[in-house]
């Protein structure tokens, strides 16, 4: 089964172009959707989910036309939207039951059996008589995915899922996500890098509304090989060097400045070669640096 998305424009009311001839092809598994706030991701997620309109374009879940067949869209679909609101004084078991019924399962010892059971998958049914006010962010969004499985989806979309959520909170939530991910499509939209890297086998980075790289994580990093340069610098230097280089990205590391550089050749001596990370594939994408003619050396020509 696979998500074929083509040709996808949306321009809101007031203008902004969200999205902007969107391709995309989604397999099962885990795919990451990684892009900056404001890059289109909720849009893309919300339409995917038919929860908005698109202005152009289609997207076909295997032989369905997810725009024409709404409905049986929403059959197959489990979504965890970015404002995940709970009742709070509702037991986990309590308001899943009623997303149950919701869902349309009405037969109660089945609903009993679907519940208990997708409480077990998500590790929360110790705490299942628990008021969902009472649940930290990691079992709320475990709960979550709990009423996102809901009805045996085909594809599940969780928007931006692990924001927020303590390292050990995040990791459960991650081996969760990629138990899911062995059988059914699941869409992860993300700004942060790592989650990415750690769990999908494909991606796209998105920016301003365009897809700017479409992959597999692994191979977009090999593709970066020889190409990011690193050098510590003092912090008042890093306007000249943005000047002159190509700086996808400068942080702190031991108290000094340490700068990442996109370019063919080694910029001078002082910089010494690094092996790419996402994180440099993601930087690099969304900078536009990857985009440009690139400065090379001079190179032999080529006889015919
Ligand atoms: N309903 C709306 N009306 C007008 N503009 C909108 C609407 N929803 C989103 N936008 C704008 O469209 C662009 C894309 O927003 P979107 O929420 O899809 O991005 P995002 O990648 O999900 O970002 P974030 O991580 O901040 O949610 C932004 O410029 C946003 O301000």
């Amino acid at each position: 089964m696979e998500l074929v998305i083509q040709n996808l424009s949306k321009t809101y009311p007031n203008g902004v172009q969200a999205l902007k001839n969107v391709n995309l092809t989604i397999p099962t598994g885990m795919f990451g959707l990684l892009g900056p706030n404001g890059a289109g991701k909720s849009s893309l997620m919300r339409t995917i989910a038919t929860l908005q309109e698109a202005d152009s374009g289609s997207i076909r879940l295997g032989d369905l036309d997810v725009f024409k067949e709404k409905d049986e869209m929403r059959r197959v679909l489990g979504y965890l939207p970015q404002e995940f609101g709970v009742y709070p004084k509702v037991s986990a078991e309590e308001l899943l039951d009623h997303f149950a019924v919701l869902k349309g399962i009405h037969n109660s010892k089945e609903r009993k059996e679907t519940v208990a059971a997708l409480l077990q998958q998500t590790n929360l049914y110790e705490v299942r008589k628990k008021n969902l006010g009472g649940y930290s962010g990691g079992m709320k969004q475990r709960f979550g995915i709990a009423q996102a499985l809901l009805g045996n989806p085909k594809i599940i979309i969780v928007d931006e899922p692990t924001a927020g959520l303590d390292p050990a909170e995040r990791n459960r939530f991650h081996n969760l996500l990629s138990e899911i991910g062995e059988n059914i499509i699941v869409i992860l939209s993300t700004h942060i890098v790592d989650d990415v890297s750690d769990l999908c086998r494909n991606m796209a980075i998105i920016n301003k509304g365009e897809v700017l790289l479409t992959g597999e994580p692994l191979q977009a990093i090999d593709e970066m090989q020889g190409q990011i340069w690193r050098k510590f610098i003092k912090k008042e230097e890093l306007a000249q060097h943005q000047a002159e280089h190509t700086v996808i990205s400068s942080r702190l590391y031991a108290g000094k400045t340490i700068i990442h550089v996109y370019a063919q050749d080694r910029p001078d001596i002082a910089f010494e070669q690094v092996q790419p990370d996402l994180e440099d594939v993601y930087f690099a994408t969304i900078s536009g640096a990857t985009k440009k003619p690139q400065r090379t050396q001079a190179e032999p020509e080529v006889m015919a």
